[in-house]
């Protein structure tokens, strides 16, 4: 089922407009949605969620109209806020059950056989019986996940579900997203580029409330191949190179040398050497042309 988003705006009492006449068309798969810190992520999953009401615009979900019939999509929606609050002292099992008891699963039987498949599903099956309490964060999040698969969800929400993951949390976490995604709609917040390389067929990176790119992490890095280059300068040289070229990243090596990567159609000068494109360059190009020109 297609999610399509129509001249979506959302401004909030104190004046921010965190969507600003959005629109996009979102498919069956894995979608990343790739922002910086206050990009306006959270305040767009929040209103797809039917948690909050935008100031205009349509969101439909198939045959859905999202801000008309909140109830329809909250049927079929699986939605994993940024962080979840706090977890009373049960376990994953009895509060799997508990939630699925109030989701009108009468049959004790139907419950425990749904209970299992989402544990199997996140691998939490072997921890089934300790306390969610005293899980991990990363088991935390596999938890958020296997409680909203109860819902059998067409749609799934979840905001920046790795931040704060240690690397092996975040791979099993994203491997769990990755076959949950397999036959239904999955949204997926971040600001970490890896997570998307990763895990999405589809992405758009968001800023000031606007798409500035809707995209494949395999479409994006192929449009800009030929426009990236890279050399090794010494520190004290970052600032004459900054004013020089397009730097989009620099990174230090362990010798107190730094390497840069710019973004132009041709090589900048001599000492640059072509670089393979990454989504990072995808990203920081289009964070880059969206900063206000100054004069
Ligand atoms: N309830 C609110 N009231 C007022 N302003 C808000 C509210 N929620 C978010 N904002 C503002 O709206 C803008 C977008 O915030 P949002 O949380 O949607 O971004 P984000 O991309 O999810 O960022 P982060 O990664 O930091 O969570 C920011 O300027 C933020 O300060």
């Amino acid at each position: 089922m297609k999610l399509v988003i129509e001249n979506l705006t959302k401004t909030y009492k104190n004046g921010v407009k965190a969507i600003d006449n959005l629109s996009i068309e979102i498919g069956t798969g894995m979608f990343g949605l790739l922002g910086p810190n206050g990009a306006g992520k959270s305040s767009l999953m929040r209103t797809i969620a039917t948690l909050q009401s935008p100031d205009s615009g349509s969101i439909k979900f198939g045959d859905i109209d999202v801000l008309e019939d909140n109830m329809s999509l909250r049927k079929i929606l699986g939605y994993l806020p940024q962080s979840f609050g706090v977890y009373p002292k049960m376990s994953a099992e009895d509060l799997l059950d508990y939630f699925a008891t109030l989701k009108g699963i009468a049959s004790k039987s139907d419950r425990q056989k749904l209970v299992k498949e989402v544990l199997e599903i996140t691998n939490l099956y072997d921890v089934r019986r300790k306390h969610v309490a005293g899980y991990s964060g990363g088991m935390k999040q596999r938890f958020g996940i296997a409680q909203l698969l109860l819902n059998n969800p067409k749609l799934i929400i979840v905001d920046e579900p790795t931040a704060g993951l240690d690397p092996a949390e975040r791979h099993r976490f994203l491997n769990v997203l990755r076959e949950v995604g397999t036959n239904c709609t999955v949204i997926f917040s971040t600001h970490i580029v890896e997570d998307v390389k990763e895990l999405c067929n589809e992405m758009a990176i968001l800023n000031g409330g606007r798409i500035l790119n809707h995209t494949t992490p395999q479409e994006a890095t192929k449009e800009i191949e030929g426009t990236i280059w890279k050399k090794i300068i010494s520190r004290d040289d970052l600032e004459e190179n900054e004013k020089n070229f397009n730097i989009l990243s620099s990174n230090y090596n362990q010798d107190n040398t730094l390497n840069i990567r710019v973004h132009a159609t041709e090589k900048p000068a001599d000492d640059f050497v072509a670089a393979t494109p990454q989504l990072d360059d995808v990203y920081f190009i289009a964070l880059k042309q969206d900063e206000p020109v100054l004069n």
